[in-house]
């Protein structure tokens, strides 16, 4: 169940604490934020409303952690990521339990989003280490003029400290798919749940932190995006943004300032009819696609084109 067992430790009375320098906290602020179970309309959940000085200090943290990190070799940092994935699968009841009481997912979607989310991370770290293992050498002929005289070696460096702001649709999910990324390439990870959701992703991060992974390597802060989504955004200790959402990117994007920014925002899902389709088929496939997960899929048909020969059937 939800904030008892391992997971015990995340919770402070009635409201989930956030975790800092590889603990778990109450906020200094004494305040709360509620997040409202859909289906009963009734408070389900209390995750606290972190401070800009907490906040700081989470930054801080992940800066120094990540300078250790990025010397930690990559089969080690692979096998830490295997290990949160086996944890966060075996613990797929209580974390599938806040995705339907949080933001409403079908119960077995919820699983699935759990299981998938544990080999996403598996995926990542085995995807990594081949990625990030490779180098590239250069040579100084292809340039006009130029001998066969200079090599160049490159290879894939960590950037610093990532902030990951997912959206509420797949707080697990679309939490780990930067995540896993961010620390097989020796980056630190500051996560930003949505407030719908966040308690799934408190939940998750506690995987990782049964795994053994450095202090203050992973830092989850919880509050309202629209009170600490700037600070956040705005931070000096940021050295990316890795954010899905929708309209919100646009506005951080204006904001952050010279740091990468990766930005999966809304999109316009178009299912194209050709002329040879069988329409029975097609239709379930729209009405599904539409309609699954009441259309809150970033997947989801939204636009459906049909050839000028299907419509004159
Ligand atoms: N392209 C893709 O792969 C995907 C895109 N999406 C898109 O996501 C949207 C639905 O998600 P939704 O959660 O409603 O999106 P939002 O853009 O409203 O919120 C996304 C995240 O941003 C946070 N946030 C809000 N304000 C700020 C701020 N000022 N600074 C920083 N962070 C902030 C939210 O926190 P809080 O909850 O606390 O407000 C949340 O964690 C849809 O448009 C959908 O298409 C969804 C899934 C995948
Ligand atoms: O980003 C999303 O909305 C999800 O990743 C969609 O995934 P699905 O199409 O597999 O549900």
């Amino acid at each position: 169940m939800a904030g008892t067992g391992p997971f015990s430790d995340i919770l402070d009375g009635e409201v989930y604490k956030y975790y800092a320098d590889g603990e778990w906290r109450a906020s200094a602020s004494g305040k709360a934020v509620a997040i409202v179970n859909p289906t009963t309309r009734q408070t389900q959940y209390r995750v606290q409303a972190c401070t800009q000085e907490e906040v700081n200090k989470v930054m801080e943290a992940a800066k120094v952690a990540q300078m250790a990190w990025a010397r930690t070799p990559l089969w080690k940092r692979a096998e830490l990521l295997h290990k949160a994935a086996a944890i966060l699968k075996e613990h797929k009841a209580p974390i599938a339990e806040c995705l339907v009481k949080e933001i409403a997912k079908p119960a077995k979607d919820a699983v699935s989003e759990v299981v998938r989310s544990g080999d996403l991370v598996s995926y990542t770290a085995e995807e990594g280490v081949r990625i990030l293992g490779e180098g590239k050498l250069l040579v100084s002929d292809s340039f006009p003029g130029n001998e066969r005289n200079k090599y160049c070696l490159s290879s894939k460096v960590p950037l610093g400290v990532v902030l990951a702001i997912p959206p509420f649709n797949y707080p697990v999910n679309l939490a780990v798919s930067k995540i896993g990324p961010a620390l097989i390439a020796g980056n630190a990870l500051v996560l930003k749940p949505p407030t719908q959701g966040a308690v799934a992703a408190l939940h998750m991060v506690h995987c990782f932190h049964l795994a053994g992974f450095p202090k203050g390597l992973i830092g989850c802060v919880t509050g309202k995006g629209s009170e600490i989504g700037d600070f956040l955004t705005m931070h000096p200790g940021v050295n990316c943004i890795s954010f899905t959402g929708g309209d919100t990117g646009i506005a951080i994007s204006k904001k952050a300032g010279m740091v990468p920014l990766q930005m999966e925002l809304g999109g316009k899902d178009a299912c194209i009819v050709l002329e040879d389709a069988d329409l029975d088929l097609v239709a379930a496939n729209i009405v599904k696609g539409g309609f699954s997960y009441s259309g809150q899929r970033c997947t989801a048909v939204k636009v459906v084109l049909i050839m000028e020969a299907v419509i004159l059937v």
